[in-house]
């Protein structure tokens, strides 16, 4: 369990977190996200005690990153993919993490089998792509087999298949009763694999929702076609729905769901040529909610 409170910090007149609280809960996977500059890396290195708070608590198992009593056992975590000597192989570099905490050469052999690199554990890491430096990265958060991990832009530099691995690799993390935390400034990437969003921007909670709830709140009705169109619209109106005119030949209809329309329209004997659920992609939804908040964003006047 990750527990922010009231977390603030700054540098100098810039206050990159404002007084942030979450929680992220085991068995989900839950994707922080915020645009450029939102807070998100400084949040991650005050819950790994790699940066202190200027006030507000970070928790990680209901306690300090200081007060953990072995912290690998504890969080695994990938900050920067470059942090491997380039000169070492994946085995020893991994080897080296695993005796400074009194862990078994066997489990170094497991983690680089689980994240794919066992072919090549004897190679310099120096010759290692992006993403096998990512998979190395999280090899070492993965050797002390933790309770909660934090990912930071792990899907960075991926290719297509080592994105699709990455997300099934956090979706078992995760389904295994985990606490799996992954920033990324991208929505399309969260949508497939997070259960859970906390959008943050200028250091401020925008939002802390389930991916569902977030595309309900994004909704935009149903559109729906008929050569019948007005006395569908009689009927849905009689059943509590508003109809109004959608696109071409087609209405929108909200208040009520697809099923419900079906239903009356079947119920009065009006045949539908189409029921689509409209809603605004998780992109559309994300863009609208941090809308302001990005550091960089382009001035408008
Ligand atoms: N060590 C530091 N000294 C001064 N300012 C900093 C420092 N670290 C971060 N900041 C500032 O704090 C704010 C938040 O930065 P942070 O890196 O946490 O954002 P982020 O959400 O991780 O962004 P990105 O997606 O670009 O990595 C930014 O304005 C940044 O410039």
């Amino acid at each position: 369990m990750i527990e922010v409170r009231e977390l603030t910090k700054r540098y100098g007149a810039t206050t990159a977190v404002d007084r942030l609280s979450f929680t992220v809960r085991p068995g989900t996977v839950t994707g922080f996200l915020g645009p450029n500059g939102a807070g998100k890396s400084t949040t991650m290195r005050i819950l790994l005690g790699l940066d202190a708070a200027s006030s507000g608590k970070a928790l990680v198992n209901g306690a300090p990153y200081a007060a953990l009593r072995r912290p690998l056992f504890e969080v695994g975590a990938l900050l920067d993919a470059g942090a491997a000597h380039g000169g070492r192989r994946a085995l020893d570099h991994l080897g080296w993490v695993a005796r400074g905490h009194g862990i078994p050469a066997r489990r170094v052999a497991e983690v680089l089998e689980l994240v794919g690199l066992a072919g090549v554990a004897r190679k310099r890491v120096a010759g290692f792509s992006l993403g096998m430096r990512q998979r190395l990265g999280i090899a070492a958060a993965l050797l002390g087999d933790p309770g909660v991990l934090l990912f930071d832009e792990p899907v960075n530099g991926l290719d297509p298949d080592g994105v699709r691995w990455i997300r099934e690799l956090l979706r078992s993390l995760a389904a295994e009763g985990r606490t799996v935390l992954i920033s990324s400034h991208l929505m399309s990437e969260m949508e497939l694999t997070a259960d859970r969003l906390v959008v943050i921007g200028r250091g401020r909670l925008i939002a802390d929702t389930s991916v569902r709830e977030l595309a309900d709140r994004f909704a935009r009705g149903v559109r729906v076609r008929s050569p019948r169109p007005d006395e569908l619209t009689a009927v849905l109106a009689a059943a509590g729905g508003r109809v109004e005119a959608g696109q071409g030949d087609a209405l929108t209809v909200t208040g009520l769901d697809v099923a419900e329309i079906g239903d009356r329209a079947a119920a009065h004997g009006i045949p539908l040529h189409e029921v689509a659920a409209q809603s605004a992609s998780l992109e559309e939804a994300y863009m609208e909610l941090t809308a302001g908040s990005a550091e960089f964003g382009a001035v408008t006047r």
